[in-house]
């Protein structure tokens, strides 16, 4: 467990907040902060408040409502917006297992201190007891706009034979580092390989305004639940033409790396090329580097800018794929590692981000 930073009622709030409608690994929820927290005599309203931020309602009665309309009103100089939560996210919960262990862990908290019990958490846990398992689950993440990008994921981390059934931290840190430069895809042709769940797809079309988005994908099941996606966050698919000017038009292709020809690739036309977390074994970064030199190859005179993201997970990740960048001709630089902290992935977890230039006119790196 990571340690915790102690934080002050707003951000623990919100870390709770994001860390459960992403359903994080509980023990990375600063619970510590919490227990401190409890022993104050606000601690059953920070409790109640904990409970509406996370989305779990229960059924709360008139007095306990009562009382945390109470705090979250005298929150709002604390808190401002912060309490106003995402339509999305009200409809769209994380998986009754992960609602059941944290509910039980939340109860545990309140029930270490000597204080009155709280109704509203034990009818919170009553409803989810109640609620029908799934296989898939709903994880939401908070942009700064105050819109989220909400999406349906497997609850295993590998289920039928591929990993693009749940987002993965490389694609949150590359979506961050999206978020924060939105000029390199504004108004820009974007090809995401490798998209999986499709969250930082996503939170470029939302946050980044680009004028076309590819996402795409060689797994069946990926490609259904990647369509599903789009459309859950308000993006038509395929031929439709958006009804907001604004918005970009979205396409989701089948492609495979193994089988895509050149002229299947020079005809995205991509300004952008992005992909996260796809160097996890050797021949898929083999396949990836050969994508790549097809690109390269084929829009010599306008070729895409690359980035791809990846978490260092051994000593050997991404060293293949950097001999093999260096075979083709193909010239990269790591970029800085970014500041904003918008997204709840590890933070002890080492995440780089490589921007690759195809066409061998400017050397960079190394
Ligand atoms: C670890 S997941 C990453 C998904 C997503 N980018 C993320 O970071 O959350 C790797 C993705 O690469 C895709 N992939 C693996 N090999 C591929 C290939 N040869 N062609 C196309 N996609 C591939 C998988 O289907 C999967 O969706």
């Amino acid at each position: 467990m990571a340690p915790e930073n102690h934080e002050g009622p707003t951000s623990l709030l919100q870390s709770f907040e994001r860390r459960f409608l992403a359903a994080r690994a509980l023990p990375t929820f600063p619970w510590q902060s919490l227990e401190e927290k409890l022993r104050e005599p606000s601690g059953s309203e920070l409790l109640l408040a904990i409970l509406q931020k996370t989305n779990i309602p229960a059924s709360l009665d008139g007095q306990e409502r009562a009382c945390e309309l109470r705090f979250l009103h005298r929150a709002v100089p604390l808190h401002g917006n912060a309490t106003v939560k995402h339509p999305v996210c009200v409809q769209h919960l994380p998986s009754v297992k992960y609602a059941r262990c944290f509910l039980s862990k939340l109860i545990k908290k309140h029930e270490a201190v000597p204080t009155e019990p709280l109704d509203a958490l034990y009818e919170a846990l009553a409803e989810v007891l109640m609620a029908k398992e799934s296989t898939q689950c709903h994880r939401s993440y908070l942009l700064p706009s105050g819109d989220s990008v909400t999406l349906s994921e497997s609850t295993a981390i590998v289920s039928h034979g591929t990993t693009g059934l749940v987002t993965w931290d490389a694609a949150l840190y590359l979506a961050e580092w999206a978020i924060e430069n939105p000029a390199t895809f504004t108004d820009r042709t974007v090809l995401e390989l490798g998209s999986g769940a499709g969250l930082t797809g996503l939170a470029i079309c939302k946050a980044c305004y680009p004028r076309a988005f590819i996402f795409s994908d060689c797994h069946d099941q990926v490609l259904e639940q990647l369509r599903g996606n789009v459309l859950l966050n308000g993006f038509p698919l395929e031929l439709h033409t958006p009804t907001d000017p604004s918005s970009p038009k979205v396409t989701v292709a089948e492609l495979d790396w193994d089988e895509v020809t050149a002229s299947q690739l020079s005809a995205f036309q991509a300004d952008v090329v992005i992909a996260a977390d796809v160097l996890y074994c050797g021949e898929v970064t083999l396949s990836l580097v050969r994508v790549l030199k097809m690109l390269s190859d084929c829009q010599r005179k306008n070729a895409p800018d690359v980035y791809v993201s990846y978490t260092i997970r051994s000593q050997d990740t991404g060293k293949l794929f950097i001999t093999e960048l260096d075979r083709a001709g193909i010239y990269w630089e790591e970029l800085p590692p970014h500041a904003s902290k918008l997204f709840p992935y590890e933070e002890y977890s080492a995440i780089v981000i490589l921007k690759l230039v195809l066409n061998g006119c400017h050397s960079v790196g190394k």
